[in-house]
């Protein structure tokens, strides 16, 4: 049974307190920091690469969970994996041959994800891809800003992954928060990624927590119903 694994994104943290903010994550009981790498072309931002990613390297033993909205996600792999990634997670969009970019990932001794817009269908990753993926990401807003509204209408997308592969990592990304929660990890998803939800809450701690929870027992009752 796939475990809950709490990953906020460090989009919306004090970017001038990198270090600070990720300790105050791993304090507050996160699992992993999820660090969203943009390019200006893939989606309309740019927010940091792998020198940023090596520079908060040294201040956390975190799992950096890197989600690389990025036109050339074979282009940064050795750069991310030297600067200390361990997740790199490429949209399927961003590719014509998506084997091959899960193939250097693992060549490059770092696990491998692989995402989905919210209009892109979920079949484009199953079979073998879904095989040879450490984790699929199920985008729940549009790629490239944080804050946004969580798309409930994407759960079916992890409905769907969650029947077809009950042991894999199924991250969600994008509006989520106490309000959202319930419907992700009731459709399956174990990778939770919140930006807003946690790092403006009063209590991070409570948020992270509560996530956990609700993804463990939703995890569970999954197991015994197989
Ligand atoms: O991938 C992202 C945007 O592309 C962010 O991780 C995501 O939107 C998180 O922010 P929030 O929880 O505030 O929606």
């Amino acid at each position: 049974m796939p475990e809950a694994k709490i990953s906020p994104s460090m989009l919306s943290c004090d970017f001038a307190n990198l270090g600070v903010e990720a300790k105050r994550m791993t304090k507050n009981g996160a699992d992993w920091l999820h660090l969203d790498v943009m390019d200006g072309h893939f989606v309309p931002n740019i927010t940091l690469g792998a020198p940023i990613i090596a520079a908060l390297r040294p201040h956390t033993e975190a799992y950096f969970d890197c989600h690389m909205m990025v036109s050339n996600p074979l282009q940064w792999i050795d750069d991310v994996a030297k600067a200390g990634g361990q997740m790199y997670t490429f949209h399927i969009e961003a590719t014509e041959d998506p084997l091959a970019v899960i193939r250097a990932i693992h060549a490059a001794g770092m696990q491998a994800g692989v995402a989905v817009k919210p209009k892109t269908p979920v079949e484009a990753v199953m079979g073998q891809i879904a095989e040879e993926v450490d984790m699929i990401l199920i985008m729940t807003v549009e790629p490239g800003f944080g804050g946004q509204r969580f798309m409930a209408e994407c759960m079916p997308k992890v409905e769907a992954l969650r029947r077809a592969y009950p042991g894999l990592d199924i991250e969600v990304d994008g509006g989520l928060s106490m309000e959202t929660i319930d419907a992700s990890a009731d459709a399956g998803a174990n990778v939770i990624v919140a930006g807003t939800g946690i790092f403006k809450a009063e209590k991070p701690s409570e948020v992270i927590s509560t996530f956990r929870e609700k993804v463990n027992t939703a995890q569970a009752r999954f197991a015994a119903s197989q």
